[in-house]
């Protein structure tokens, strides 16, 4: 149990549960699933031939608490393609532990899912990034991993993935260079990016030492959310595409008066969310 009180991992059948009532309740058979940033959840309103479920309705599904996550799971149609959009994520820092965070990637495999695209809002460590940026994520930094916060913790279930599972093909090639060519057509290649997504637990941003730590390593944007979504649906073998809204710039000068704070995230996620819709929406139908 957490400090929370909640449950630390789930069985097979619970995740199974959720999906069969899924696959009774919706109509669509999805095999891509979206997960949607902070204020980045208007992705989900494009769907057409809906199917929506409030998380509160599907058994076991944890309950988002953070403003710009809506909390619903949304099935239907984009772009000719069909999908299954979670407006809405988990974040370690609400209290849920890191199996609840989680908990919807592998629901999504036992529905026959096979490609996950997790969107994020984040702050920009690589000086070259502007606020508005869409950074495509090349790899991550697992920072809670190295802490021992990591989903993938406790006994392994053989039916979803090995124990000791690969990460370094964690974001998928083919879909990063589908992403690419796809931003050169709709013309949004001057503020596309690509590099290193690192989450910290949260729920304070980032000091000036830390960001400047963070960039020591590697890391090139930062954020609070994702990394445990991708690792289990590596360890079950999706593929993944990542995107990283650059909502801010990292402070990592003490003179400076910046402080970055959620409002500025969700004001820059509505100033691109409209072109961050059109590339997933555009990249969809090519899949
Ligand atoms: O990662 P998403 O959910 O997009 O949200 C990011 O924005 C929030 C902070 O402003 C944090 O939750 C951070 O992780
Ligand atoms: N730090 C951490 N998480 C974030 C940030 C940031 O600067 N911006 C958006 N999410």
């Amino acid at each position: 149990m957490t400090s929370t009180g909640e449950s630390c991992s789930y069985t097979y059948e619970e995740y199974k549960e959720t999906a069969d009532w899924l696959l009774t309740h919706a109509k669509q058979r999805p095999k891509v699933a979206i997960i949607c940033g902070s204020g980045l959840g208007g992705l989900a309103d494009l769907l057409v031939e809906k199917t929506v479920f409030p998380y509160a309705e599907i058994p076991h599904f944890p309950q988002s608490t953070v403003e710009g996550h809506d909390g619903q799971l949304v099935f239907g149609e984009l772009n000719g393609k069909l999908c299954v959009c979670m407006q809405g994520r988990f974040h370690f820092y609400e209290g849920h532990s890191i199996a609840k965070v989680t908990y919807p990637v592998r629901v999504f495999y036992l529905l026959g899912v096979d490609t996950l695209i997790v969107t994020n809002a984040a702050g920009g460590l690589n000086p070259k990034f502007n606020v508005g940026d869409i950074m495509l994520i090349r790899d991550h930094i697992n920072l809670p991993g190295f802490a021992g916060i990591n989903p993938l913790c406790g006994q392994n279930d053989d039916r979803f993935g090995s124990r000791f599972p690969c990460m370094s093909d964690a974001y998928d090639r083919d879909l990063l260079r589908l992403a690419q060519e796809t931003a050169q057509e709709q013309g949004c290649a001057a503020f596309l990016q690509q590099g290193v997504y690192c989450m910290l637990a949260g729920p304070m941003y980032e000091t000036v030492a830390e960001c400047r730590a963070l960039r020591i390593l590697g890391a090139e944007a930062v954020g609070m959310s994702t990394v445990p979504e991708v690792v289990l649906a590596r360890h079950c073998g999706l593929r993944v595409l990542g995107f990283s809204l650059i909502t801010n710039k990292v402070v990592t000068d003490y003179e400076s008066t910046e402080r970055v704070s959620h409002n500025e995230v969700l004001e820059t996620t509505r100033m691109r969310t409209k072109d961050l819709q059109k590339l997933v929406s555009n990249l969809l139908s090519k899949l």
